[in-house]
């Protein structure tokens, strides 16, 4: 049986299970990994507060700083140095392994599919100056690529189970009873698969993402973020970031399978975790332009 090494897979069972944390050193592991977050970021909030500047707010720790000055009298603020370091400790996991998969998802999509990394690239090349990277103010007038990054989204599935979340009171959904406390897991996968929504839900196929004339469409059934209230908070920041990584990589190579492996070979099988990640594989990077 092949073993699963991906250091998320035992994060997954640790949280379930941990009482047999110490079969795999997990607490040891985890405990040493967010005592050195923990040590950088405390490092870090000294420096912002050493150069705090109210008229000069450079991102959310000056923001969150200046809600602590203004309520320092306060004694049930919120704004406290414990929830500074709780929340920032969750933006840097929910934020980054989240938009870093993604983008690996779509190096991998791009080898398996060139005719479609190549028309992104001719896109690109009609919208964008020779020597320039794309833009923000470029996604508009590039519906082909913005709809294979919401392809590679959809197809990629990255947190399949959202967060699981529990109910406040008793609710009544469809004549079913979900008792006050219950545990619910939503599945996005039952979303982003679904036949009634989606043309060809098992293939990878931009076209679920453009209309008969190639312009962009929104699709209600695209939820790799999550909907309602607790919806990711990150949805705005991780699109940008999405475009601008992807285009800006492809912009500046093409990318291939290495000598030896042909695009048949390459497995879009998930490697199961926390979120799920394509298998490790290796990507060669052709200059391009
Ligand atoms: C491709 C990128 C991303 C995907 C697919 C993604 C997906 C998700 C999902 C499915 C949830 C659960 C929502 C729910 O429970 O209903 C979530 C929550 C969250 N995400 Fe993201 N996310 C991404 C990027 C980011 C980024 C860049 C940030 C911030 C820098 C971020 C911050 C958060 C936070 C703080 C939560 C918890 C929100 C809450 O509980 O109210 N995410 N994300």
């Amino acid at each position: 049986m092949p073993v699963n090494t991906n250091p998320f897979v035992f994060c997954q069972l640790y949280n379930f299970y941990p009482s047999v944390g110490f079969l795999f050193g997990a607490p040891r592991t985890v405990q040493r990994n967010v005592d050195e977050l923990n040590t950088f970021l405390q490092k870090f909030f000294q420096e912002h507060r050493q150069e705090f500047n109210a008229n000069n707010l450079t991102g959310f720790v000056d923001a969150f700083l200046m809600k602590q000055q203004q309520e320092s009298r306060n004694p049930r603020t919120y704004f406290h140095n414990e929830n500074l370091l709780f929340s920032t400790l969750d933006l840097f996991a929910a934020g980054t392994e989240t938009t870093s998969t993604t983008v690996r998802w779509g190096l991998l999509l791009m080898m398996k599919y060139p005719e479609i990394q190549r028309r992104i690239q001719e896109e690109m090349n009609k919208v964008i100056e020779p020597g320039q990277l794309p833009t923000l103010e470029d996604r508009k007038k590039m519906p082909y690529t913005d709809a294979v990054i919401h392809e590679i989204q959809r197809f990629a599935n990255i947190v399949p189970m959202s967060v699981s979340r529990s109910t406040s009171r008793n609710v009544n959904f469809r004549g079913y009873v979900i008792p006050k406390g219950i545990e619910v897991i939503p599945l996005l996968t039952s979303v982003l698969n679904d036949k009634l929504h989606w043309e060809t839900p098992d293939q990878f196929n931009p076209s679920h993402f453009l209309d008969s004339d190639g312009n962009f469409i929104r699709k209600e059934a695209f939820i790799p973020f999550s909907i309602g209230r607790r919806a990711c908070v990150g949805e705005g920041l991780a699109k940008m970031e999405l475009f601008l990584f992807f285009a800006g990589l492809l912009r500046k190579f093409t990318f291939q399978p290495p000598p030896g492996v042909s695009k048949s070979d390459l497995d879009l099988t998930a490697d199961v975790g926390f979120t799920l990640t394509p298998m490790p594989h290796l990507v060669c990077a052709i200059p391009y332009e």
